[in-house]
């Protein structure tokens, strides 16, 4: 599992992405710049930082007094700690990565991180800089967290860290490590996963936690056995979905599916009106999608990832919370919806802003889920009617008491965290509100009461006094009226005088995270604890908000079946086909502009799942030859009332499993039949089959019962693939083992084995095919020629393998997949990753008693320039 098998494609996501890709250094040093984050470079604490995504490699200015005016307002840290507070802000972040737990090879990869660079690094004089160059993060379990931390001119200088450089980029590439923000490790810590959960991760790409979220479902499974939990990751933006599935597609999993819903709207897929079909399916395991833990990681203004981000230093104003408040808080409401009675959900977000964080807890804490709905509802038609028609929030908060705030800051002992705020104000159009009730009418649509640190409506805070209402006007301490409609420049509005209202909520239970603690980035993280069912919705018809003055950018979209449910995620209407207008007011996205726009409802992916993931080991042939194809242009596909979007099919062509079967000697107790799946309507053309864990299955049968509620972009792990080249037609099984799938097979299959040497094992990844008697070792060449032709494993020998301390006995095997041809075997993996393997295998088997194997291995594995990123096809087409 892990660390094997992705595609050239995949490959380019990865560089693409800028949360977690290691760029390959270019001669160019502003392209250094973005490769690893060099603080020192910023000797003389310039308001200035240069980044690879500006094109004219003009300096970000890094001060907005708007953003300095607004956060000493609202008194984020101190006033003593603000100039460290901003001094801090303002210098690059360090990088950070972590190790994925998963890889096959994690033990040996921190232990090189321990043992050799770090070691080494500390050693040696770093140019006399005080800065650590890298180091665990103290609060990650099993050092299993990174931050590294130094110069271009270190770099450049220092023989060690230029040899670290491209180990990183290396193993980043391999799969074994991520790239990530240091604070954006931390929500997942807190948010207990065993294998056995059902997870929900909300708003999950481009997939940083989700990866965490799978490792902890996989944690303490034995090799070829899958936990049975799951997790489910959704985005709303496809192309952020894109790079979500490309970043998981790591972790080789059978226990993901990547959904693509609006997360405020995520299906619980609830058979309460399917009866006739529970009653038919006597082995349905779950009636409704019910989640043990929830990852809410809402979009956000993104103001904590200013040291990593400084085109937000120009971008910034406080309307972008108040935008996203009402967003965030329909999102965090239907989580608390689709939790378990006793689960854990976490609020997280990477911005600063009270608003944004305290604020949207408070509303839920307050008054819960049926509270909440009301007040979006109360705040849907505040505009529109007297408050007096309305239902008294007073009476909302007598629903409290089904959520908890939990405080878990002990947890993590090491990890700096500040309690969450009691106090703030709201600033809009330049002036600050301490409550609900000085907001003037023509502005409630905007700031709402759930804002503000009592939460309290206009009724309860005006106390009556509707001077407004009435038309006097009443004046703020510059005079101003504070209930004109006027237009008042943010830059130039004064710091009002208010005394900001204080919540009498357990808001000290929340986490924040501010940068100049531990030279990190910041972030908030609220974790909920589920004590009982969340009352029943009254019959509240959900309305689509009003559009509001501010909402000039906000795009309509068209949403299909927005199935209505209850508090509890009970659905309430199913199969209601209509067109609703949804604005918001400002667009989403974890940093606000950050060039993804939000993808509509329904898209045309225009490209069948299979045809996205392009072909690792040979040429795309057979999609032309399908039936998805008609005159030249691909018919759309349909997953259920999906349009664009391929469906989810059970693969269960009986002379197909079973030649499968008998071919690869599948045990009868590996569960086979029924988990596999494929995406093609076709079944003369399948090209793939994915494989599902019984929790996933599970998860698919119900969404097929529930009339296909989920938009399914992507599940199942790769664990077959059809073997097109001419002498792959002729195999009695034209169906290889992919290398994603092969961790998982291996421990089930009879058939098809080999176990090589370890000379003979490393020649195969040298020389990628050898001939049956060319083998150091005949018996091999002997064996080999004796299988059926077409895929087979051939297997590093246990008694070659020196296990050091850090390899348990217990270790997965070094497997690789190859095709046994004619007269050769080839090896079917890709290049990058032979090289890889060749450097680990080097490592674990070049000893004096074989003196015969080259030493390769460090070398390999640290110089990563010397390979070639487009190499990636080693099967060729003529297998022999
Ligand atoms: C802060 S980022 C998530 C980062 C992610 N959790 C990670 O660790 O990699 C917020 C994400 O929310 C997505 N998003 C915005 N609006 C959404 C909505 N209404 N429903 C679901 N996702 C949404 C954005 O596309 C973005 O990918």
């Amino acid at each position: 599992m892990g660390g094997r098998g992705r595609s050239r494609t995949q490959r380019k996501h990865f560089r693409q992405n800028r949360e977690n890709v290691w760029k390959r250094s270019k001669s160019n040093d502003h392209d250094d710049s973005t490769t690893i984050a060099t603080p020192s470079d910023d000797a003389n604490n310039k308001v200035t930082t240069t980044n690879a995504n500006n094109p004219s490699w003009e300096p970000f200015a890094t001060q907005n007094p708007i953003f300095d005016e607004y956060y000493k307002g609202q008194e984020i840290v101190s006033p003593e700690e603000w100039d460290t507070f901003i001094q801090c802000l303002r210098t690059p972040l360090p990088a950070a990565f972590r190790i994925n737990s998963s890889s096959q090879f994690y033990v040996d990869v921190r232990l090189q991180l321990e043992n050799d660079f770090m070691k080494s690094l500390q050693a040696e004089d770093t140019d006399g800089n005080e800065v650590e160059p890298i180091k665990p993060l103290p609060w990650y379990p099993e050092n299993l967290a990174w931050q590294s931390n130094f110069s271009r001119n270190q770099l450049r200088k220092n023989q060690t860290l230029a040899r670290f450089h491209e180990f990183l980029k290396l193993e980043n590439e391999i799969g074994n490590i991520t790239r990530q923000e240091a604070v954006s490790m931390v929500p997942p810590l807190f948010l207990d996963v065993r294998p056995e959960h059902f997870v929900l991760d909300m708003c999950a790409a481009p997939g940083s936690k989700t990866f965490q979220l799978l490792e902890m479902i996989y944690k303490l499974t034995e090799p070829g056995i899958l936990p049975s939990g799951m997790v489910i990751a959704n985005d709303l933006d496809v192309q952020r979905c894109n790079l979500l599935i490309h970043q998981t597609k790591r972790m080789c999993t059978a226990n993901l599916i990547v959904t693509n819903h609006e997360a405020q709207h995520f299906p619980s897929c609830h058979l309460r009106n399917h009866s006739r079909e529970i009653e038919n399916t006597k082995e349905l395991h779950i009636s409704q999608l019910q989640f043990d833990r929830v990852l809410c990681d809402v979009p956000c203004s993104g103001d904590g990832t200013l040291r990593k981000a400084p085109d937000i230093w120009r971008k910034w104003n406080s309307g972008m919370g108040n935008g996203l408040h009402g967003l965030q808080v329909q999102i965090a409401m239907r989580g608390l919806a689709l939790l378990k009675v006793g689960g854990r959900m976490i609020y997280s977000t990477c911005s600063i802003n009270p608003v944004e964080n305290e604020a949207v807890v408070a509303e839920r804490v307050t008054v819960n889920f049926c509270g909440i709905v009301c007040i979006l509802f109360l705040t849907c038609f505040y505009v529109f009617m007297d408050a007096k028609y309305l239902i008294p929030p007073k009476l909302l908060r007598r629903c409290g008491g089904a959520i908890e705030l939990l405080d878990v800051s002990t947890e993590l002992p090491q990890l700096i965290c500040r309690p969450g705020l009691k106090k703030w104000k709201v600033r809009d159009k330049g002036q600050w509100w301490a409550s609900y009730k000085d907001v003037p009418k023509y502005r409630r649509s905007v700031v709402t009461s759930g804002m503000f640190p009592s939460g309290k409506s206009y009724e309860e805070t005006s106390e009556h006094d509707h001077g407004i209402e009435t038309g006097q006007l009443s004046e703020n301490s510059d005079g101003n009226s504070a209930n004109r409609p006027q237009v008042v420049d943010d830059s130039v509005a004064p710091l009002n005088d208010l005394e900001a209202e204080v919540s009498d909520l357990p808001l000290d239970h929340c986490m924040r995270i501010v940068p100049h603690d531990q030279n990190s980035g910041a972030f908030f993280i609220a974790v909920f604890h589920k004590l009982s069912s969340l009352p029943p919705l009254a019959a509240t018809e959900k309305k689509p908000e009003k559009k509001t003055e501010d909402s000039s950018n906000s795009q309509p979209q068209k949403l299909v079946t927005e199935v209505k449910e209850d508090s509890n995620g009970n659905d309430i209407n199913l199969n209601v086909e209509r067109e609703v207008q949804i604005s918001e007011a400002t667009p989403d996205g974890d940093v606000l502009d950050d060039g993804m726009g939000e993808a509509p409802m329904e898209t045309d992916q225009n490209k069948t799942t299979e045809e996205n993931e392009k072909e690792e080991t040979q040429p795309s042939s057979d999609v032309k030859n399908g039936a998805n194809v008609v005159a030249g242009k691909r018919k759309l596909q349909m997953q259920g009332r999906w349009r664009g979007v391929d469906p989810v099919i059970f693969y269960k062509e009986e002379a197909v499993v079973n030649r499968i079967m008998e071919f690869y000697g599948i045990k009868e107790s590996f569960p086979f039949k029924g988990h596999l799946i494929t995406r093609n309507e076709d079944m003369n053309h399948v090209k793939r089959i994915y494989y599902v864990s019984n929790s996933v299955k599970d998860v698919l049968e119900l969404n097929l019962l529930a009339g296909q509620q989920l938009k399914i972009a992507s599940v199942g792990l790769k664990m077959f693939e059809r073997q097109s080249s001419k002498e792959g037609s002729t195999a009695p099984c034209i169906f290889r083992i992919s290398s994603e799938g092969l961790p998982l097979i291996l421990p089930h299959i009879t058939k098809q084995i080999l176990y090589a040497s370890a000379i003979d094992f490393k020649h195969l990844l040298q020389y990628k095919s050898i001939k049956f008697a060319d083998f150091v070792n005949p018996d091999f060449g002997e064996k080999a020629s004796k299988l059926m032709l077409g895929c087979c494993v051939v297997v590093l020998s246990r008694e070659d393998r020196v296990l050091s301390d850090s390899t348990q006995e217990d270790a997965a095997p070094i497997a690789i997949g190859c095709w046994r041809g004619r007269t050769n075997v080839n090896v079917m993996v890709t290049a990058l990753d032979c090289q890889e393997l060749l450097g680990r295998v080097s490592m674990l088997v070049a000893t004096e008693d074989n003196p015969s194997i080259p030493q390769v291995g460090k070398e390999e594995m640290a110089n990563g320039s010397e390979i070639k990123e487009d190499s990636t096809t080693v099967a060729p087409a003529t297998l022999d």
